[in-house]
């Protein structure tokens, strides 16, 4: 029989502990509703006894009927006090929640060195502490801090404040490898031991600080824990917390747990890609499972197996978690990239081709020349809708000027470009902030009159990165630009030994890109006014 774990979320409490979130109340409420969504079972919220902030989300949660337990975290109580009136209990209690979590300290160094009290008034405070929420009807989780290290340098002491804890009415013994610094054999053998000498229900909780945090957690589900605490995408103190969005998978995918309902798994990817949004931390590309290139081709070699067969280059298919193929073409393409890109844009293509083999001759030379197509998928698509024949000429460029001007201390910048559309020309100049929002300007107003779609784009990003450095002012820059409309965005490259040049030549593909994709006819309803052929400023 399959066995059933218990997945507890951390994102909005030791997720926030990872440098560079904060979440405001009402971000923590949408995680909260997807995490739910996912079916995750506890969902910890945060600290009630620490901000205000907190504690408005522990309000504002309860208006929603969630399938997950939220829970409220706190420490045991201030040394020498009672449990009754230590402010940050009272919080949890006053959260109104029914499950809360504890940590506790369980290495004897910590309690002498960062409490500095007596190793058996830590113990009171941990037992005192547990009693208090169970004696409110509230579902108690201890997460045992520094446990691993506790129990290397003192099992007894260790142990004995799990037992405590247990004999307090604890419902989960949550093991914490808080310095991250355990290895998953130390792991596997401690949770062993622990087993064989308490009844209660273990947890695990890792840290990441030697890259280990999955592997650790893995370890201890193997060795008899059954609940596993983490976040999403790894967010945590230092080096981060055990990552849930590998965990899941691998627990669920490979080793046969029961983590989430069946049907949820697929949900994994658009919940970290969500939760990373909202968090408005960059997700790193190579992310498993989730990230953008978990299932991204490169290799031709690897191309062209995938193509037979996708087994033959990754370990699941991607859909499993909500993710997709990608096959990304470079210097390192073969044919069968190409045709597998080419056969994603609906063009006719086959092995056989004399132009795909002109083609791959032509993107590596273009990559050679600093050409990168794996991040600039409209550029891509663009040259190979060219090759095939089947890119409208929507516009040609004529030329374009740049005029850079320091009147009096106050700087101006002019950009008149010409262009024919459809046989028309046109000249438009534009003033801009800088030299690429004044092209950028000039040649949507030269275009909006035949396309007043393009009103609907904007530049979203514009990233310049010298190729050839030891050539200092003389060296070719790659530009690239990603644009965005509504519902999509897109980028597109320039390479030049003028950053000029190569913005122009991003910029002039984004547009392209976009007219072609928008389809030009819905925009020639405008009627052509007589600016046509003159200087607009
Ligand atoms: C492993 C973990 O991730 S544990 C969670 C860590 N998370 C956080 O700290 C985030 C939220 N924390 C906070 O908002 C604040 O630290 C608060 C509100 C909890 C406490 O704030 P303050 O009262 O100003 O104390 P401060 O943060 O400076 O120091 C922590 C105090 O708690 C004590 N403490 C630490 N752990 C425990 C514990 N398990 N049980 C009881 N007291 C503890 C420390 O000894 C220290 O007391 P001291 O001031 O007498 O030396
Ligand atoms: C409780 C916790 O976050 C830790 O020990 O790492």
């Amino acid at each position: 029989m399959t066995m059933n774990l218990t997945i507890f979320d951390t994102t909005l409490r030791d997720g926030t502990q990872g440098e560079g979130i904060s979440l405001s109340a009402e971000d923590k409420l949408k995680i909260a509703l997807k995490l739910d969504a996912l079916g995750v079972h506890y969902i910890e919220g945060g600290n009630p006894g620490s901000n205000s902030k907190d504690i408005e989300f522990f309000e504002r949660i309860k208006a929603y009927n969630l399938q997950a337990k939220i829970t409220a975290f706190g420490s045991t109580r201030r040394k020498f006090s009672l449990a009754h009136q230590d402010a940050n209990l009272l919080r949890i209690k006053e959260s109104g929640v029914h499950a809360a979590t504890l940590v506790g300290k369980s290495w004897d160094f910590h309690v002498h060195t960062a409490l500095q009290t007596t190793l058996e008034e830590n113990i009171a405070m941990v037992y005192d502490s547990l009693a208090f929420l169970k004696h409110n009807g509230i579902e108690a989780m201890f997460d045992a801090e520094h446990f691993f290290d506790g129990y290397k340098h003192n099992p007894e002491y260790a142990l004995a404040v799990l037992r405590k804890a247990q004999e307090a009415g604890t419902d989960w013994l949550v093991l914490c490898d808080t310095n991250g610094g355990t290895l998953p054999g130390e792991i596997h053998e401690i949770v062993s031991r622990v087993r064989t000498e308490l009844n209660a229900p273990i947890g695990i909780h890792t840290h990441n600080d030697c890259e280990l945090a999955v592997a650790n957690s893995l370890a201890a589900i193997q060795a008899g824990a059954r609940q596993v605490q983490g976040t999403i995408n790894g967010y945590g103190e230092r080096c981060g917390n055990a990552n849930l969005c590998s965990i899941i998978p691998n627990l669920q995918l490979k080793m046969g747990y029961n983590c989430l309902p069946d049907d949820k798994l697929s949900l994994l990817t658009g919940t970290a890609r969500f939760v990373s949004e909202i968090a408005n931390v960059h997700m790193p590309v190579g992310q498993p499972y989730v990230g953008n290139a978990a299932f991204a081709h490169k290799g031709g070699i690897h191309v062209s197996a995938i193509m037979k067969d996708s087994k033959t280059y990754e370990h699941i298919a991607p859909e499993l978690v909500g993710n997709k193929q990608r096959i990304l073409v470079s210097e390192l393409a073969g044919q069968s990239n190409i045709i597998s890109k080419a056969q994603e844009l609906g063009l006719d293509v086959n092995a056989n081709n004399e132009k795909t083999k002109q083609i791959m001759e032509r993107i590596k030379d273009l990559e050679h020349q600093g050409y990168q197509f794996e991040g600039a998928d409209a550029s891509l698509e663009l040259l190979l809708r060219e090759a095939f024949g089947e890119a409208e000429e929507v516009f040609t460029v004529e030329s374009f000027k740049m005029l850079v001007e320091n009147s009096q201390g106050t700087l101006r910048t002019e950009a008149i470009v010409k262009l024919n559309v459809g046989g028309e020309q046109v000249y438009t100049a534009a003033e801009g902030n800088g030299p690429v929002n004044a092209l950028d300007n000039a040649l949507r107003k030269a275009l909006v009159q035949f396309y007043p779609k393009i009103k609907q784009i904007h530049l979203s990003d514009y990233k310049v990165r010298v190729i050839d450095e030891k050539d200092a002012t003389a060296a070719k820059v790659r530009v690239l630009v990603e644009s965005t409309s509504i519902d999509n965005t897109w980028s597109t490259v320039g390479v030049s030994s003028n950053v000029i040049e190569a913005s122009w030549e991003a910029l002039v593909d984004g547009i392209r890109y976009a007219l072609l994709n928008m389809g030009k006819l819905d925009a020639i309803d405008v009627p052509v006014t007589e600016q046509h052929g003159l200087v607009n400023h």
